[in-house]
């Protein structure tokens, strides 16, 4: 029976092995144009980025779209050709990448699905140092959560953004799916649950109804109490499945979060401006001054230019006077006509105005 299996999956077995070795014979190829292409870059301009976002999304819709109708799925496009690009950009010239860590946080799971794993990663101890590491040229790029699809805001990320000279090159959404997880995978002796407070947040009613008693004790990231529980059995965390292997931690439940399709949206940040790929927003943020239907004025220019805005966000401007910072994101690149006016006719009336980048959509 066993060598009849044998016999009849020997000829299938050497299909695969013979378009592997195609595949791998191709890959390198690849890689060798890459590199190539890394040599025109910096005879052209020594000082050119390596990463070109507008392009590597233009590479995976294409492949995608010649892939409408083949058996290997649209996901498993992306998956493999965001490895295959990080490869072959790796070669050109290795990128450090800064994330909230440690090890295992969702930051690094967006930064690993949006770069590829041949990245340095660079996990950071705060958003702020996030920032800071890209800023001061210690990280080529990061990547940092701005809103939550049940908590709304990632409001230390949009503070940051306003004074920050980084720009957006990306977006990157990943489902969250919250496991509480402890030393032994049980809540036996378990007396507090941990967590980063956006997390807590995101769980509150299943937290109310299963451990209604328990001490809720905020922490820096997910993962930092991932990390934290692997020392100490007293304490359980809540954080991804990556955490749990990472920290090697018991799951005592998973999917714990309050909305099963909780998502957040991640921006990837850099120091460098973006070309149109065909398929883009643009993300900006202004101020108006205070007085009654400034707002109405403010955004009128989209309306008039036939420019979607797809989010709008405010923060308070922190000055005591009800005054606030308006976040939005617009469907085009600032490069294109109709956005590049309306941008400009905003930013004549605006106290405050920045644009934080033109990047391919999702
Ligand atoms: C090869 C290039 O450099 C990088 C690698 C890419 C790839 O492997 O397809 C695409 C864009 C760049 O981030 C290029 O610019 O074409």
């Amino acid at each position: 029976m066993d060598n009849s299996l044998q016999e009849a999956l020997k000829p299938l077995r050497d299909k695969i092995d013979q378009i592997d070795r195609d595949i791998l014979e191709l890959l390198n190829q690849r890689a060798q144009t890459a590199i190539d292409v890394g040599a025109v870059k910096h005879k052209f301009q020594a000082d050119s980025a390596v990463l070109k976002p507008e392009r590597e999304a233009q590479v995976i819709r294409r492949l995608q779209e010649l892939n409408r109708y083949g058996t290997f799925t649209e996901t498993g496009v992306r998956a493999v050709w965001a490895e295959i690009i990080s490869v072959c950009r790796g070669l050109e010239k290795g990128l450090t990448v800064a994330y909230l860590g440690p090890e295992g946080s969702y930051s690094e799971q967006a930064a690993m699905e949006f770069y590829g794993h041949s990245v340095q990663p660079l996990p950071c101890p705060s958003f702020d140092e996030v920032f800071r590491a890209v800023e001061a040229g210690q990280a080529d790029v990061g990547m940092v959560p701005v809103e939550n699809s049940t908590e709304g805001a990632v409001n230390r990320t949009l503070d940051l953004f306003l004074n920050s000279t980084v720009k957006v090159h990306g977006v990157r959404s990943i489902p969250i799916r919250h496991c509480l997880m402890s030393l032994h995978g049980t809540m036996d002796g378990v007396k507090s649950i941990s967590a980063h407070p956006q997390a807590l947040a995101q769980c509150q009613k299943w937290l109310s109804q299963h451990y209604p008693t328990m001490e809720i004790v905020p922490a820096a990231s997910n993962s930092e109490a991932a990390r934290h529980a692997a020392q100490d059995e007293t304490v359980a965390a809540i954080a991804g499945e990556t955490a749990a292997v990472f920290w090697n931690l018991g799951l005592v439940a998973s999917g714990i979060q309050d909305d099963a399709n909780n998502k957040t949206r991640f921006l990837a940040i850099g120091n460098i401006e973006t070309a149109p790929s065909g398929r883009d927003q643009t993300s900006l943020i202004f101020a108006v001054p205070n007085r009654v239907g400034a707002v109405y004025e403010m955004i009128s220019p989209f309306a008039r230019n036939g420019v979607s805005m797809t989010r709008f966000e405010s923060r308070p401007a922190r000055t005591g006077q009800w005054e606030y910072y308006f976040y939005v994101d617009v469907l085009g690149h600032r490069s294109d006509e109709n956005v590049a006016r309306a941008l400009d006719e905003l930013k004549q009336q605006s106290a405050f105005f920045k644009i934080l980048g033109s990047y391919p959509m999702q």
